[in-house]
């Protein structure tokens, strides 16, 4: 492995229920019931107690560009250290490259339009984003419940919309294998119809966070 900020998809992939996705384009792999249905609620709760007003890195003039709510959620509570602990166990990447666990909550017509988990290199906070920790590498996202409807993640240039599920790990290379941005990794968490939906997100950075 190139780097310890890296993981591969043949590693992830020697876990039981795992799937890489079927396209050239990016590198992009599921796994339902990664999490068991217990360890979900207890995420949810935490998410309930802490939750915020979402922002987004480079303000784009679209208000309705991310509204959801966030947190980070408070690595000491034993379910977040349950939840480090399987991820480590399955991308064996430094922990120290790891930003904070976040988590996302949608209420119905809450989304996250299309965007990329990498930043912009040209833009005008990269260097306030990337400067220490460096660019994002890998991008690891739980669902931590089933919704009534909508609010699945579209991939909108492979045509391919993963739906929640209790428990499924969805995760994916920021690079190409060429070590470049790829930009087929824009994604949409779309509007949830009926229900609520729970995620976690756990992004992974080139160099040691903070
Ligand atoms: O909620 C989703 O489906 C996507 C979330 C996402 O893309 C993000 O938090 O960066
Ligand atoms: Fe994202």
């Amino acid at each position: 492995m190139a780097n310890p900020g890296q993981t591969t998809p043949a590693l992830l992939l020697q876990h039981p229920g795992m799937r890489r996705v079927p396209t050239p384009r990016l590198t992009l792999l599921d796994c339902p019931r990664f999490l068991p249905p217990d360890l979900c609620a207890d995420l949810i709760a935490l998410i309930d107690r802490d939750r915020r007003p979402s922002t987004i890195a480079d303000a784009n003039g679209d208000d309705s560009f991310r509204t959801s709510e966030t947190c980070d959620l408070d690595p000491a509570q034993p379910a977040v250290r349950d939840l480090e602990g399987r991820l480590f166990a399955l991308n064996r990447i430094d922990p120290a490259h790891g930003e904070p666990v976040q988590g996302q909550r949608y209420a119905v017509g809450q989304e996250f339009k299309n965007h990329t988990d990498y930043f912009e290199p040209q833009g005008v906070d990269f260097h306030k984003y990337c400067g220490v920790a460096g660019q994002r590498t890998w991008t690891f996202m739980i669902y931590l419940n089933d919704v009534a409807a909508g609010g699945g993640t579209r991939f909108k240039v492979i045509k391919k919309t993963v739906q929640p599920e209790t428990g499924k790990l969805l995760c994916w290379d920021n690079h190409r294998e060429d070590a470049s941005l790829n930009p087929a990794t824009l994604h949409h968490g779309m509007k949830v119809r009926k229900g609520v939906k729970y995620v976690i997100t756990k992004w992974y950075r080139e160099r040691p966070w903070g």
